[in-house]
């Protein structure tokens, strides 16, 4: 298969869904922008789709918390949409940004199969340290081997823009088995090394206070991938804050490579 479809959904509240649909298509994807209540009423649209992607926003206004209602109504409406996707055949991606890893986290499939006899569900996104909305660049690393979208990625300079995404596991033994498993994929970092600290790093370098530095989770087979910060925000090097004062610019902005990276897995 040369040039996979993907499927961005959207919802009540969601903003930066063309924003990723410009991204996928810069990768060399065609990209389908279509309404949840769309997807409800027609069981068989999925079919058409080899990547689902979640973007950013605030679907349903961030009500109870964010991402809770569309987690909902895909539970209750798209449960056969959520398995084709994260189990399937296993030939598909899945990809939530932002608001969109609050939908993945919600619908628990970016930490299945992790000490389920638990009470609580084993990992959360909650609310920032501050208790305020932050929205600007941060350094990432990352411990990709295993996550399809990060694959040959080390940094990325990335703008975060959340409330909602401190990462909390239920306790050690959940962060550390997510850890092993290397699915605790994306960090936020202290600089442009591509170090991946599992000791959590003072503000500002993290900057909601999240377990482990976690900015992004991957389930166990490394192709259903959450990240809280806004990769289609970087796709132009001119998206860069700094780039009229960088002597040579780059051929892209950082972000591009891991819809690329979800594109070459087709091929
Ligand atoms: N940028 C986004 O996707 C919005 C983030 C989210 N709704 C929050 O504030 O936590």
């Amino acid at each position: 298969m040369s040039s996979p479809r993907v499927l961005v959904l959207r919802a009540p509240g969601t903003n930066c869904d063309e924003e990723t649909a410009y991204a996928f298509e810069r990768a060399g994807a065609s990209t389908e922008r279509v309404h949840v209540n769309r997807l409800i009423e027609n069981a068989t649209l999925k079919d058409r789709y080899q990547i689902l992607c979640l973007p950013g926003g605030f679907s349903y206004g961030d009500d109870i918390a964010a991402g809770r209602i569309l987690a909902t109504r895909m539970r209750n409406h798209l449960a056969d949409l959520v398995d084709t996707f994260v189990h399937g055949k296993g030939d598909r991606l899945v990809l939530g940004i932002c608001n969109g890893m609050q939908v993945l986290m919600r619908l628990g499939v970016l930490t299945e199969n992790v000490d389920a006899a638990g009470e609580h569900d084993p990992a959360t996104l909650t609310w920032n340290n501050h208790g305020r909305f932050e929205d600007r660049w941060v350094d990432l690393a990352t411990d990709g081997s295993k996550c399809v979208f990060l694959r040959d990625i080390q940094h990325m300079y990335l703008p975060m823009a959340h409330a909602e995404g401190k990462f909390v596991a239920r306790d050690q033994a959940v962060l550390g088995e997510l850890r092993d498993a290397g699915r605790l994929c994306l960090r936020y970092a202290r600089d442009t090394n591509g170090t991946v600290e599992d000791t959590p790093l003072d503000f500002p370098a993290n900057p909601n206070g999240a377990d482990a530095n976690v900015a992004g989770v991957c389930d166990s087979t490394g192709r259903v991938f959450g990240l809280m910060p806004h990769p289609e925000r970087h796709i132009d090097p001119t998206q860069h804050p700094y780039w009229t004062r960088r002597k040579e610019q780059p051929a892209a902005g950082d972000g591009l490579a891991m819809f690329q990276n979800a594109v070459k897995w087709f091929a």
